[in-house]
């Protein structure tokens, strides 16, 4: 079983990069992702998100920081790490965090995301980052026992409006209220000043993903500038 991750407060201030590549995309490779994790680390990423259990597996194996890792399943509704089963196979492959919908929306296995937490607390030694949506989310994630709160899904919930960059609105709403656990920024970071603006408003900690690990996003944006 993995070692439990016992100090958070190492996570702080951090860079965490998330790797991921959709169904049916070239760099969609387990190896693929390990070398773009470990190229971050290198980079200086104090932590990595990555998705799916080969991946979780095979990024454990080439970098030494924290990997915090999901499963998703689908593309709608409740689809991060849905259910408890989903989570206890991340924890399994070696994740340090489990990264969970942590919505207000019922779940597909019919437990609640307390029940979720508990379950993942009592079967392994990973830590719960809840994946959340808005304000009410994170207030419900706190109390339902998360170990961290993540912005990831706002914008996509349908209870934020899709912001052009990062939600700032909600991260400095949720910094306020002092949940007393670690805020994760993430969401929509596309730059450096976003992500310093992200810690500005109260985040822990700021997770960037497409940014940093999607070329063929970020090859996307260069070329609308050309064309422009
Ligand atoms: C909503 C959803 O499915 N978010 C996913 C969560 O793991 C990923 O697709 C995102 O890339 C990740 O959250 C990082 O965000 P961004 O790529 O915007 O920096």
């Amino acid at each position: 079983m993995t070692l439990k991750l016992t100090n958070l407060d190492s996570l702080a201030g951090q860079l965490v990069v998330s790797a991921q590549a959709y169904p049916g995309e070239p760099m969609r490779d387990p190896r693929t992702t390990a070398q773009v994790a470990a190229s971050a680390v290198i980079g200086g990423a104090g932590a990595i998100r990555v998705q799916g259990i080969a991946d979780i597996q095979f990024t454990r194996a080439a970098v030494e920081v924290p990997v915090i890792g999901l499963w998703k399943d689908g593309h709608d509704g409740v689809f991060i790490t849905p259910t408890l089963r989903h989570a206890l196979a991340c924890a399994n492959a070696g994740a340090h965090i489990v990264a969970i919908d942590g919505t207000r929306r019922p779940r597909p296995d019919g437990l609640s995301l307390a029940e979720t937490i508990a379950g993942i607390h009592a079967e392994s030694n990973a830590l719960v980052m809840a994946d959340c949506g808005s304000f009410d989310d994170a207030v419900a994630a706190v109390e339902a026992g998360a170990d961290l709160i993540g912005t990831t899904l706002a914008g996509y919930s349908g209870e934020r409006p899709k912001t052009e960059g990062p939600d700032l609105e909600l991260l400095a709403e949720i910094a306020a209220a002092d949940l007393g656990k670690p805020l994760i920024a993430e969401g929509r970071i596309h730059s450096p000043a976003q992500a310093r603006a992200a810690m500005d408003a109260g985040a822990f900690a700021v997770v960037v993903g497409t940014a940093i690990t999607h070329p063929s996003t970020i090859t996307g944006w260069f070329k609308a500038a050309l064309n422009d």
